[in-house]
């Protein structure tokens, strides 16, 4: 089990290339059931549990935030009281995921007691060919890169409304964290970035005020026209992802890039499983 480098900003030549080319990366896929009709929620739940076969006992497992995420906190509480799966220790991505796991009877551990994980698992706002994918928008991005980056795997759970050409292209939000200090500054200098030009750049609101994540910071959400990396323009989504976070006052954004090894994703069809390949 190994902690992995930060590798989200490195600019692969053959990812590059897959870009621009509009063809995934080589990915495994393989189907691994037919699904009737079934509402969002029930394709979230098969892709949650399908994920949770890659938990086995003994491991310390990244535990995600969102609506997806919660089914295989969920599963692993169940399997747990059932004795399917024994000594889990669970890292939780947020105070809301904490409190759902430690309901769970879910044995809880922080990354600086578990700085090493086995697997954790997670949802995505959007996935495209590549599986890099945009997190954030249920405001945790910051503590699950930091809980993914310690993985030694990290599986992504999406419904294929996730599914995106290029990441941004679905018109709805990328998340920026940012500290409370000066966030209009910091909030007109992200909008003003050459690597992300035309975006609209919004403080995140919660009733009247603005939303404060769990490590008491703000989020800008970037809007964009068309996507962040477009591969017609041969942009690359690392030099935008280098740029946002080479802004003081930025803490992190919500592009994950090379950190999913597998995703999995539920849909009328069926189940997928994409892995990405191993690294060299
Ligand atoms: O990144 C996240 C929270 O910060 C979520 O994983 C993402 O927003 C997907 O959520 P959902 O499964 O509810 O669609």
């Amino acid at each position: 089990m190994s902690v992995r480098a930060p590798q989200q900003f490195l600019c692969k030549a053959s990812q590059q290339r897959a870009f621009l080319t509009r063809k995934p990366v080589a990915v495994r896929a393989s189907r691994v059931a037919s699904m009737a009709q079934l509402s969002q929620d029930e394709l979230k739940q098969q892709a949650a549990w399908k994920a949770v076969d890659y938990v086995k006992s003994g491991m310390v497992v990244g535990l995600g935030t969102g609506s997806t995420a919660a089914f295989a906190v969920d599963r692993i509480g169940d399997l747990l009281a059932s004795g399917e799966l024994k000594d889990i220790v669970g890292v939780p991505t947020s105070v809301r995921t904490y409190e759902q796991a430690k309901g769970r009877g879910i044995p809880l551990a922080t990354l600086d007691e578990q700085p090493k994980l086995d697997v954790a698992i997670d949802g995505a706002d959007e996935v495209d060919p590549n599986l890099d994918v945009v997190k954030g928008r249920g405001g945790a991005l910051l503590r699950e890169k930091m809980v993914e980056m310690a993985s030694a795997k990290f599986v992504c759970i999406v419904d294929d409304s996730k599914l995106v050409e290029g990441l941004g292209g679905s018109k709805l939000a990328m998340p920026v964290e940012i500290v409370q200090f000066c966030h209009l500054y910091t909030l007109n200098r992200l909008q003003a970035l050459p690597e992300v030009a035309g975006c609209v750049a919004k403080l995140r609101m919660e009733g009247d005020a603005p939303y404060v994540t769990d490590n008491s910071n703000y989020i800008v959400d970037l809007y964009f026209d068309t996507p962040i990396a477009d591969s017609q323009a041969g942009m690359c989504p690392r030099l935008p992802s280098k740029a946002i976070l080479a802004l003081e006052g930025v803490v992190d954004h919500g592009l994950f890039l090379d950190m999913v090894d597998v995703c999995i994703i539920a849909g009328k069809e069926g189940v997928e499983v994409k892995e990405r390949p191993a690294k060299k």
